[in-house]
């Protein structure tokens, strides 16, 4: 067809030393092919697709320190440094990731996490806004989001009042269910992957790193994430589902409001054989907690993903438990509350 043509067209332009202002579906084919290149490119070549018109190559480049500067340092997100930059021409802000040593190594770097990200369009989940290469390396551009991520809010109040757990816990469950209709797995959902509003009212998603597609039946096995959120059939080496993104949600939950990661308080690493053998880490539920945010944590934190909730059945406790607790009162940074204690 004519558009699969166009496809090529701007996926062979984009190895030519081409940044071009392309579309979603533009990036995966462009990435596969420069996967597969066999000979390593000549040196400086910069090609990529740009998702957003205020992100402006010129001469079809885009490099930092010329079409777009770095502005700050943000973070060490999932294989790489984070910047917030500024576009020269159109001082549009946006951040970026780059590998260590600066750049996202093109051998590491898994190009499903632009195909299945590009992928989405939800409120929930950060906008992508296009990948560069540059000789063998590879830089992600997506939205700035000025409140900075939930694992730096948790950080910064020792823990977080139960009613603000459930509020971002609402967002990024709405945000599962974005994915598991698009059938895609995040993999590594916590804290540090979930960015907020500067006002603290909205919370969505980013880092694909890890994300995989799931077949046609909704299975496939992977990678790992983060062990503290891992689920028990990822640890178990068996086929995992959305209800693996689930788990690790209820996790994140017990991290919000405890001020550390579940099982690290009584065990030692590695934990994926804890994981797999112990029971589920229900006994770090605050006992403070409301029974509405408890059955939350355990409907989520079911061994079996069979009798596990769904991001859907989850996101109903959610709401109704946060209705019962008089919805989000407490303030965006209230006072410190230490975090919960050795065991
Ligand atoms: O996968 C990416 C692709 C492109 C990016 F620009 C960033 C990420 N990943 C992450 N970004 C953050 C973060 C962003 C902004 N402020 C605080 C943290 C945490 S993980």
């Amino acid at each position: 067809s004519s558009e699969s043509m166009e496809v090529q067209q701007l996926a062979v332009a984009a190895l030519r030393g081409h940044v071009s202002l392309g579309e979603a579906q533009h990036i995966g084919p462009f990435f596969q092919k420069v996967k597969s290149e066999e000979s390593l490119p000549k040196e400086g070549c910069n090609e990529g697709v740009l998702l957003h018109e205020d992100l402006t190559p010129v001469d079809s480049e885009y490099r930092e320190n010329k079409e777009y500067k770095i502005c700050r340092h943000l973070q060490n997100g999932a294989f790489g440094e984070v910047y917030h930059c500024r576009d020269q021409s159109s001082v549009f802000e946006f951040c970026s990731k780059e590998g260590k040593p600066h750049w996202i190594s093109l051998d590491r770097f898994r190009w499903e996490e632009v195909s299945s990200w590009s992928a989405l369009s939800s409120p929930r989940i950060v906008q992508l806004f296009g990948a560069v290469r540059e000789d063998s390396f590879v830089t992600l551009f997506m939205e700035h989001i000025s409140g900075g991520s939930l694992a730096r809010l948790i950080k910064d109040n020792g823990r977080l009042p139960e009613d603000r757990a459930l509020f971002y816990q609402e967002q990024v469950l709405e945000a599962l269910e974005h994915l598991q209709k698009r059938r895609i797995l995040h993999k590594d959902i916590k804290a540090d992957n979930v960015l907020l509003s500067s006002d603290g009212q909205k919370a969505a998603l980013c880092d694909f790193g890890h994300s995989v597609k799931l077949d046609a039946n909704g299975f496939r096995e992977d990678l790992q994430g983060t062990e503290t959120h891992m689920a028990p059939e990822l640890v178990n080496g068996e086929a995992c589902s959305a209800k693996a993104d689930v788990w690790s949600s209820c996790c994140m939950m017990l991290h919000m409001l405890n001020g550390c990661h579940p099982w690290t308080r009584y065990y030692k690493h590695p934990l994926v054989l804890k994981i797999a053998n112990e029971p589920p880490p229900v006994k770090e539920i605050p006992p403070s907690c409301s029974s509405g945010t408890a059955d939350v944590i355990r409907a989520g934190l079911e061994k079996d993903p069979t009798k596990r909730a769904s991001a859907g059945e989850l996101l109903a406790k959610v709401t109704e438990a946060l209705r019962d607790v008089g919805g989000l009162r407490s303030p965006l940074h209230g006072p410190y509350q230490e975090p919960a204690g050795p065991a």
